[in-house]
């Protein structure tokens, strides 16, 4: 029932029910010491409506009979109720319609079951049940534990430390063993068929032997070499296509990993470009594959070794600051980034330029200019190299189109389609 206040100071209530379709402003309070994400189950994978800090209220307009669950922030672990009594619920929220100002309670002792294998979404058994568990079981296990059990052995498999082990992976050996590294920028020295994407060599630990055309170069220094013309333009046009399709977002940084192995993202303040994966549609454009397939050729190493394609577009004043592809050790099971080869596919009219800090060395963008270094040293390629610290300057004038192709020192297919990177995407 509704009480309102007439202009005389009469108190009215008014019986009329409310309409199943007028849109109802509800209200959330977060108890809880979580950040919490809120998203209207829609009988699929929910939409995420808002995020709650511990503490705070908040609104979202909704409708009769819809539900609400709440995740932890930044991961889709969902929250229930008493979860060290045998009373454990799923806080899930069904707006009733008999009120104007239905509020719901995030209780304080709302945290993630102490049971892991969980079906988080309304659609996991459906999933399941049409293979979904075989197809993309990293995602499945971690997103859809319950559905999966009896096809996967997911209950097991969600430990990481099970599920990412190198028995369960049984991944290939490395592909770069002391000295690979040095041989593979050696034999593209007097290789003639690469003489069609014109090589330049810009460091190299010899500078003279390999006519390094950096006028600082210096011996004993790291390989740094440029295609200049290694993308034709269908092969820009697809990536770029590819990356519309798949839609630009914010770039952002890993935060740390919960029990499952999943990281929670964070929006970046040394990077402010956008980017997009290019995965499924993306990865069957024409182009796409030509431009994987001449990396492979080219390196000699499978693309089973390589993430994505990471589609960059940096508008003006856009950075990405000092930063290194890889990480000092890198025990993953992909282990290290070894080599990034990196594609321009745009001109910059002018800023924008990559710029290797510790070596001083600047490269401009160049539409199909692809830029090659390795994050790793030779003698040891499961070590970084230290030097290869690089930034993207702040682009003044134009728009800069990029593409990443990080290449690991392992297998990357495999220990990302069983959960094993920290991506869930
Ligand atoms: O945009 C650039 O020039 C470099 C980008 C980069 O280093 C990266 O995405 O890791
Ligand atoms: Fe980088």
């Amino acid at each position: 029932n509704e009480a309102s206040i007439s202009s005389s100071g009469e108190v009215h209530i008014s019986n009329d029910p409310i309409p199943p379709n007028e849109e109802l402003s509800i209200k959330f309070h977060n108890q809880s010491p979580h950040r919490v994400d809120l998203y209207w189950d829609d009988g699929e994978y929910g939409h995420q409506v808002a995020t709650l800090e511990p503490g705070k209220l908040g609104s979202v307009n909704s409708y009769a009979g819809h539900s609400f669950f709440v995740t932890r922030h930044g991961v889709k672990e969902g929250l229930f109720a008493d979860v060290d009594t045998p009373n454990e619920h799923r806080l899930i929220y069904t707006v009733s319609g008999k009120s104007r100002d239905e509020q719901f309670i995030i209780p304080a002792n709302a945290a993630p079951s102490n049971d892991v294998c969980q079906d988080r979404f309304s659609i996991c058994a459906q999933q399941a049940v049409q293979g979904a568990c075989e197809r993309s079981p990293g995602w499945m296990i971690v997103h859809c534990c319950k559905s999966c059990d009896p096809y996967l052995n997911s209950r097991e498999l969600i430990d990481p430390a099970k599920r990412c082990s190198v028995d369960h992976l049984n991944t290939p050996p490395p592909v770069w063993k002391a000295g690979d590294l040095n041989s593979m920028f050696e034999s593209w020295m007097n290789n003639a068929t690469l003489d069609q994407y014109g090589l330049e060599v810009l460091s190299a630990p010899d500078c003279k032997k390999y006519n390094a055309t950096w006028e600082k170069c210096t011996d004993g220094g790291p390989w740094v070499v440029i295609f200049n013309n290694f993308l034709n333009d269908n092969e820009v046009a697809d990536l770029i296509r590819g990356g519309e399709i798949e839609g630009y977002e914010r770039s952002t940084d890993q935060g740390a990993a919960n029990a499952l192995g999943e990281q929670e993202k964070i929006v970046s303040m040394t990077r402010t470009s956008s980017n997009a994966w290019c995965m499924h549609s993306c990865e069957r454009l024409g182009g796409v594959r030509s431009a994987t397939r001449k990396i492979e050729d080219v390196t000699g190493i499978p693309s089973n070794n390589y993430e994505s394609f990471q589609l960059l577009n940096y508008g003006p004043n856009q950075f990405y600051r000092s930063h290194h592809d890889s990480s000092m050790r890198d025990d993953t099971p992909p282990g290290p980034r070894i080599l990034t080869f990196f594609l321009y596919l745009s001109d910059v009219e002018e800023g924008g330029e990559t710029h290797f800090n510790k070596l001083g060395l600047s490269v401009k963008p160049k539409k199909g200019r692809a830029l090659v270094w390795p994050s790793v040293i030779d003698k040891d390629p499961t070590f970084w190299d230290s030097r290869m610290y690089h930034e993207a300057k702040d682009v003044i004038k134009g728009e800069k189109l990029a593409a990443n192709h990080w290449i690991h020192l392992n297998d990357y297919v495999t220990p990302n389609k069983w959960g094993c990177t920290g991506s869930f995407s």
